[in-house]
Formats: C-alpha cells, structure tokens, sequence
C-alpha cells in the first residue's frame, strides 16, 4: 500500500506514474472491431472500453468490484458565513451516510458500488485560508495518507466523494493557484448562496490567493496551503489509485479541484480518470477543460458526494457490458464490410 511519509515522498509519487498496458488496449481494440455493428457507432463507450482495457491489462475487462468513498472535513473558512448551510450539517451527513439515506447511498446502491465514509478530525477545522495555511504538514499528510488507505484492495473502478461545508470556497482557491486567474474566475453558489454571501466567498479566495499564492510551489504546498481535508484526502486516493492501476470517475467541481494542484506539477495524472460529469457550479466546465477532460454526463447535477460519479459508473457498466458482451461478426455470421 502506498504511504507518504514526508511532502516529498508525495510530490514524487507523482513524477513516477505507471502507464496503461498498451498490449491489452490494442487487443481490446483488435476485439472491437471485430464486434456486430459499425465501427464506431458505440461512440464514447467505445473508448471508455479501451480505456478500461489499458488500465486493467485485460482484453475484456469488467467492472463488478465499484468502490465509492466519501471523504468529509470542516473548514475554518467556514466562518465567514461562504456557505448556505451551517457547518453542522457535515457531521450530521456523515450520520445519515451512515444510515443510508444520503443521495449517494442511493446512487451507490443503483450502481452497484460498496460505499464507505472516511470522516477526517471533523471537530478539528482546518485553518481559515485566508489568514493562515489550512493545514500543518502533518495534517496534510495524514489526510492525504487516509485517503490512500482507504482504497478497497480488489477494486475495479474508484468513486471518491466528499462532503464539507464550505468546501467550494477552497476548491475555488486550489483552481486558481493551479491554472491562474482570481476569485472572479473560480468562485460560484456552491450549496446555492446569495448575493452577499458571494461577495464574501470571492473576497475569502482573493485573501487566500494573496497571501499564499507565491508559496504554492509544489503540489503538497499548494494543497497544505488552500486546501482542507477531505479534499486532499481525495487527492491521496486519486493518487495512490493510479498507483495500483485503478481507474477513476472524478465527480464534480471539488473532486477535480483535488486533481488540480497535481495535475498542474503532473499534467500525466489526469491519465487513469474519466470526468464522471459537468456539475452545475459556475467554474467546473473552465476547471474540466484546464485538466483536459470531456465529462461523460451533463445533468445539472451540484451536490457532490461523488453523486455525479455514482450515474457516470452505469455509464461505464454498459460500456463493458457492450464490450465483452457482443458477438463478432464471425461469431454470428454477420456480413463485416465488403
Ligand atoms: C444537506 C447537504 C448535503 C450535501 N452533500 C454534498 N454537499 C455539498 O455541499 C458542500 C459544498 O458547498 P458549499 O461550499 O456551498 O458549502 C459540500 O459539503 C458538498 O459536498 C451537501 C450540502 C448540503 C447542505
Ligand atoms: O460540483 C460539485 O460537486 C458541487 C457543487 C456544489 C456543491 N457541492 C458540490
């Protein structure tokens, strides 16, 4: 299992990335041409095949072990009133993962997928980023630690989520420190604020961004720095997935914003992830193109807890279903093209 015991054994875990198995893509490929339709006429199933192919080394891969887990945290900057809820409502949401009844409960049951809930020193708020970095460095590498560890072992497809309150403000703030730009740029209505609340959600970024922008230099720092919790605990797991050749369907605007600072230093890491969907959180569809990913779904979905990854993993079920599950025109003596 991978651990980081210091920043640096972080930072280079990303410039070490294992690649997908070329041999099983191109033989996944062989296969789909060989299958009873049109090439191409499955579209982006088709790559999600392939993709699917390369990352598990298989010919026709399948997808019957999904593993979602949420990840929460408390935020210092939670204070400032940059959320429409108060900061309460992150325990008692892990209470209710608990129980059972939280969309992704749902969502998780739908698709098949085991789900888990990591909840990090949620007594603990992290610091307000604004006047302070959000965590010490051992904070950071605990939170990205318990993020690797929380990987099933014999997992096909990895769902991370989250749930904070407050959480879009430092996502906000990680985006702009890893592509440029200000709080303008990154900042939306989150659980759905108001026009006040908006103005001292962009004002928190713009803090944060001048007093910690000129030391994000790496991508520990920068998550040290602007992000929290269950944000890098993402990080660690996307990480740490790659790692292990897992692929992964990031959900929305968080969840991308924990790829942000080490796809900045790594632009490689984006390599093992599907965009699972664009949310509706106003900068998600400028942070999907800065990481290069063409989200599967668009739904108008903006809640999180790797809600939106949890519909996207149906997506990837008929992909493969479709994939290893059609005969080839040989198979069903079909006339291939003349
Ligand atoms: C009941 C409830 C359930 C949620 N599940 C996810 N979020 C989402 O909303 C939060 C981010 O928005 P903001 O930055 O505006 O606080 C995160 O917890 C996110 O996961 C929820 C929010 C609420 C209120
Ligand atoms: O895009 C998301 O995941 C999102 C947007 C708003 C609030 N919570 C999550």
């Amino acid at each position: 299992m991978i651990r980081f015991a210091t920043p640096a054994e972080f930072n280079a875990a990303l410039r070490d990335l294992p690649m997908p198995d070329a041999a099983a893509r191109d033989a996944a490929a062989a296969r789909q041409a060989q299958l009873t339709k049109p090439a191409g006429s499955l579209g982006r199933l088709e790559d999600i095949a392939l993709f699917m192919a390369g990352w598990q080394g298989s010919v026709c891969p399948t997808v019957d072990r999904i593993a979602a887990v949420v990840f929460a945290g408390n935020h210092g900057c939670a204070a400032r009133r940059v959320s429409a809820f108060p900061t309460e409502v992150t325990a008692q949401m892990v209470a209710n993962f608990h129980d059972g009844g939280a969309a992704i409960n749902a969502l998780a049951r739908a698709c098949g997928a085991s789900l888990a809930v990591v909840a990090l020193d949620l007594n603990r708020p992290t610091g307000d980023i604004a006047r302070g970095p959000a965590m010490s460095e051992a904070d950071c590498l605990a939170a990205l630690n318990a993020g690797a560890a929380s990987l099933p072992d014999d997992c096909q497809l990895f769902l991370p989520g989250e749930m904070g309150i407050g959480n879009t403000t430092p996502a906000a703030a990680l985006c702009a420190a890893s592509f440029g730009g200000n709080a303008a740029d990154w900042v939306g209505k989150g659980t759905g604020i108001d026009a006040a609340a908006l103005v001292r959600k962009r004002q928190v970024v713009d803090d944060a961004l001048a007093r910690h922008r000129d030391d994000c230099g790496t991508a520990f720092e920068t998550l040290r720095r602007l992000g929290g919790r269950e944000i890098a605990a993402m990080s660690g797991a996307m990480l740490a997935a790659r790692h292990r050749r897992i692929p992964v369907l990031i959900d929305g605007f968080i969840a991308c914003a924990a790829m942000a600072p080490m796809a900045r230093f790594a632009p490689a890491i984006t390599g093992h992830c599907l965009a699972a969907h664009r949310s509706g959180e106003g900068a998600h569809g400028r942070l999907l193109d800065a990481l290069g990913f063409d989200p599967l779904l668009a739904l108008d979905m903006r809640l999180g807890e790797g809600s939106g990854a949890a519909v996207a993993a149906q997506i990837v079920r008929s992909a493969l279903a479709a994939h290893g599950g059609m005969a080839t025109f040989e198979e069903a003596t079909v006339a291939g093209s003349p």
